[in-house]
């Protein structure tokens, strides 16, 4: 059976003064999750978006929201993206005193959690918390802005965590989405396919280049990502 991929524009890249029709076309083009980056300029050096624009956006998309939390601290912020109507929830460990209780309440929220990785940040971080992880996010880049280069020793890492995945979803039979975000193309997006990711974000790649009004213009990326994922 061919394996299940996912697409998730990062909506950083895209055209804020319209944001609704980007998320609507882009989603329309073939793609699957909106992507969503909250920076703090705390935790990372850089300030985007919050609760009030997810929940904006919320009404104009039954796709996916999946919320990236690039803030410290982590647990105060959660109930008001769960509101705003979030459906994952992700975190960077160092960014919270308590994983395990950052975790819990993500879920106790309603909504699926997940943990993300900067390029140095070990994988340890997972050895107590599987149970209460559905996705895990490995950065591809240092966090904070789009439009950066793909760290290669990234692949390296993917399939450590894919490796941990399976062995975990033999043992359980529960499912744990991979993704992998930062400087995602139609060039390497099937070499970080075949390294174990199976949900990709990509921002720049998908909304770089075309800002015109054209409800098609992100068919032919869309169609080249998808192109390279049916090699895999
Ligand atoms: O979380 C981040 C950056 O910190 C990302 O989601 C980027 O927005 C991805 O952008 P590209 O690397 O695909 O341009
Ligand atoms: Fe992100």
């Amino acid at each position: 059976m061919a394996k299940q991929f996912r697409i998730a524009p990062s909506i950083l890249s895209a055209n804020f003064a319209k944001l609704g029709q980007e998320i609507t076309d882009v989603i329309t083009s073939g793609t699957d999750i909106v992507h969503f980056d909250v920076m703090d300029n705390h935790y990372v050096p850089n300030l985007t978006i919050g609760p009030l624009v997810c929940e904006a956006i919320r009404p104009v998309t039954d796709a996916i929201i999946d919320v990236h939390l690039m803030v410290k601290p982590v647990d105060r912020i959660i109930p008001d993206f769960a509101k705003a109507g979030a459906n994952i929830i992700t975190f960077h460990p160092e960014a919270s005193d308590h994983i395990d209780r950052s975790l819990s309440l993500v879920r106790e929220h309603g909504c699926k959690s997940g943990l993300v990785f900067n390029p140095a940040t070990p994988l340890d971080y997972l050895d107590y918390v599987m149970d209460k992880v559905d996705m895990i996010l490995l950065m591809s880049v240092n966090p904070g802005f789009g439009g950066q280069k793909f760290i290669p020793g990234t692949l390296d890492k993917l399939r450590q965590a894919r490796a941990r995945i399976d062995a975990y979803t033999e043992k359980t039979g529960r499912e744990i989405w991979l993704e992998i975000d930062g400087g995602v193309n139609p060039q390497n997006i099937a070499e970080i396919a075949r390294a174990g990711a199976d949900t990709f974000v990509a921002g720049s790649a998908v909304f770089g280049k075309a800002r015109d009004t054209d409800p098609n213009r992100y068919n032919t990326v869309v169609g080249e990502l998808r192109a390279a994922l049916a090699t895999v």
